[in-house]
């Protein structure tokens, strides 16, 4: 039975920078990763260093719902590719998107007939920001419910807050998830992921919060198991991209985004790119949470396809309108599209 990691966490909260550090573990060499996010521009395969044939990018969109046949489909796949000795993996990662409900995809895993017989949960790891967590749990349940569901909790941005705080925090999640063990990004990888390789057989944390014991299949429409579901369209959350044929200067760029976030982060969930600069030969990757913005990093090389700008963000009752006009104003790039 071939394990597969569930990596999850709120939007935002630094799961692709922990699968990166993984997947650089000489211990989770042998992994396959299935990354989804949600919207119609995937930047993630992107802005992970090691993209290969066993890195599959799934379509947008939620994946407790809209994708769940896909993952299935996709470790369908991957197990005929192994068979077939076109690729060998020893265990699974799936990275989902921050908006995701991880009970569907795990009783995907035990419910499916095929796949149960060649996968099994073999642990969830849930990333929970320690700047934006508190309004996070607060107001979105997706995010209480990646909690819930972790075996494994790691805080993340715990350099970006006083020790205090952490350790409320960390009293906090106790609460919410009484079983789960929790970690920090200060862990050794071989810590995070100690007891969730291929033969380990982990004993699931003592959930807080358990779903109903419903298992859905791919046509379920019981309203329990939306949760998410709900997050992208009765509560007005959009995903949205700008696109810039020109090159940007940095100076406008940063200071556009910091205002943006300023006055506009409690709306703006996430927000992530890769710029083409003025003067410079690399891409840039910028990454904002709400109120936050991340130091910019240099990637290595340009993804295939033409040297744009592409911002994606995630929004709550903002118009996409609005964010495009503030950026063409303050920069003074008139050539700006936006896909939805
Ligand atoms: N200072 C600091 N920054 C971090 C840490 N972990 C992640 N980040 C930053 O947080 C930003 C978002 O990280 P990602 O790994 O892209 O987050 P994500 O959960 O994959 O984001 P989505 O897929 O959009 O939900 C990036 O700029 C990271 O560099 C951390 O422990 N400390």
């Amino acid at each position: 039975m071939t394990p597969v990691i569930l990596l999850t966490g709120f939007l935002g909260s630094g799961k692709t920078t922990l699968l990166q550090r993984l997947l650089t573990d000489p211990s989770m060499q042998g992994a396959a990763v299935l990354i989804n996010e949600f919207g119609d521009v995937g930047l993630d395969h992107h802005l992970l260093d090691r993209i290969d044939d066993n890195v599959v990018l799934l379509k947008s969109g939620c994946i407790c719902c809209t994708v769940r046949g896909e993952v299935a489909d996709a470790l369908s796949n991957l197990d005929s590719l192994r068979t077939r000795g076109e690729i060998s993996f020893d265990r699974v990662v799936i990275e989902t998107t921050g908006l995701a409900d991880p009970y569907p995809v795990l009783q995907t895993l035990t419910a499916h007939p095929v796949l149960r017989s060649h996968f099994t949960n073999g642990g969830v790891l849930t990333t929970v920001d320690a700047v934006n967590a508190g309004g996070q749990v607060e107001h979105r349940a997706e995010a209480a419910r990646q909690i819930a569901a972790a075996d494994r909790i790691v805080l993340t941005k715990t350099d970006l807050v006083a020790a205090d705080d952490v350790a409320r925090l960390k009293q906090r999640l106790s609460k919410i998830n009484p079983g789960a063990s929790i970690y920090t990004t200060l862990d050794s990888v071989e810590s995070l992921v100690a007891g969730f390789g291929p033969g380990d057989h982990i004993v699931p944390a003592a959930r807080a919060t358990q779903p109903e014991d419903h298992v859905c299949d791919a046509h379920c429409d019981h309203a329990h198991h939306h949760v998410s579901h709900h997050h992208d369209d009765q509560l007005g959350i959009i995903s949205f991209s700008l696109i810039i044929d020109a090159e940007i200067d940095w100076t406008m760029f940063g200071t556009w985004l910091t205002l943006l976030l300023n006055r506009y982060g409690d709306r703006i969930f996430r927000v992530k790119g890769i710029l083409a600069i003025a003067g410079e030969d690399r891409p840039v990757a910028i990454h904002g949470v709400q109120h936050l913005v991340h130091a910019p990093t240099h990637m290595e090389h340009w993804p295939e396809g033409p040297r744009q700008s592409r911002l994606v963000f995630i929004l709550e009752d903002l118009s996409p309108d609005l964010i495009k006009r503030s950026f063409a104003a303050f920069t003074g790039l008139a050539q700006v599209r936006t896909a939805a």
